[in-house]
């Protein structure tokens, strides 16, 4: 059966599994201004505060599952990879191929996404929380019967919140361990930077105190992100342009290097990109 168009002027998205990754994609969509958030739903499962965080920018929460995925063209399933199965199963009578069905969740085949919804107009995605103010960072692969505009809708939805990439399902491991979860590893490092500038005498307040959004150590970040995206120049150039010979950074870089960082952190995205979250486990054992 040849998939029917979805339009993108008018289609309406549905989110299974109100969390923080639902909430971070269609807040960012909404400040973007690409769907207003009455075109988009959800449902809260257990948790009422997850109803407050949607309705506070608009989005409207839905009774149940079943009446998201009614309402919507598009439906994004954003609950943990340990629940997919069973909701995609449950609701498997109504996610006929006239929907575009799309898995955020980590390590869930679009092999198995497919056969468990019956069809294979699927897309599988991987974002990253940043989407929530438009800095994401999403990778997406497409399943058998998701058409050239399925993909560009998804692109453009994504692409409102972020930068969007596709890429062959087989690198999906790599990309959870380096851009889904990255993150938090940057996240580790500014608290750390900071905690280091505590001991060597910068003032909390000045370092990463309660005024976060105007410390020294966000400012550094960003400025060094910054100019690894508009310099146009390799991070290890930028490195050598601050350190100077007999200088303090390659007093600094030296104890990073001692310390094996770059090791470090190689070996976070490998442990990331082969954790296996519990229903791929479970998928596995019960072949
Ligand atoms: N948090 C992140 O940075 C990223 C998460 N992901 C993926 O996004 C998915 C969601 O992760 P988070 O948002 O972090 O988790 P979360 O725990 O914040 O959200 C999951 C939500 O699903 C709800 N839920 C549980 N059972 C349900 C059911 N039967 N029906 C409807 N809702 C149900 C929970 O109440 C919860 O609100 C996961 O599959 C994860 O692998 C992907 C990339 C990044
Ligand atoms: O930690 C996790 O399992 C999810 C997937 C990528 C980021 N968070």
């Amino acid at each position: 059966m040849e998939a029917i168009p979805i339009s993108p002027e008018s289609y309406k998205l549905g989110f299974i599994g109100a969390g923080k990754m639902a909430e971070s994609i269609a807040r960012g969509v909404v400040q973007s201004g690409v769907l207003p958030p009455q075109r988009i739903s959800t449902a809260v499962h257990s948790n009422p505060n997850r109803r407050i965080a949607f309705e506070s920018f608009g989005v409207g929460v839905r009774s149940n599952n079943s009446a998201v995925v009614e309402a919507s063209d598009v439906v994004i399933f954003s609950v943990k990879p340990q629940v997919v199965k069973d909701v995609v199963l449950q609701l498997k009578p109504m996610l006929s191929e006239k929907k575009l069905l799309v898995s955020v969740a980590a390590g869930v085949k679009l092999k198995d996404l497919q056969e468990w919804a019956g069809h294979s107009r699927f897309i599988r995605v991987m974002p990253n929380t940043p989407s929530a103010i438009g800095e994401g960072a999403t990778v997406m692969s497409l399943g058998g019967a998701a058409t050239e505009e399925d993909g560009e809708l998804i692109s453009k939805l994504f692409g409102s919140v972020g930068k969007v990439w596709r890429a062959d399902e087989k690198s999906f491991d790599g990309i959870t361990g380096l851009s889904g979860s990255g993150p938090a590893y940057i996240f580790l490092a500014i608290e750390a930077l900071a905690d280091g500038g505590v001991a060597a005498g910068v003032p909390r307040e000045l370092a990463l105190g309660s005024s976060i959004t105007n410390c020294s150590c966000i400012f550094h970040v960003l400025g060094a992100a910054s100019m690894v995206t508009k310099s146009g120049k390799h991070p290890g150039q930028l490195k050598d342009d601050i350190a100077s010979y007999y200088g303090t950074t390659i007093a600094g870089v030296h104890e990073l290097e001692k310390g094996g960082l770059r090791g470090i952190l190689m070996n976070a995205v490998v442990a990331a990109a082969k954790a296996k979250p519990r229903a791929v486990l479970e998928l596995a054992s019960s072949l």
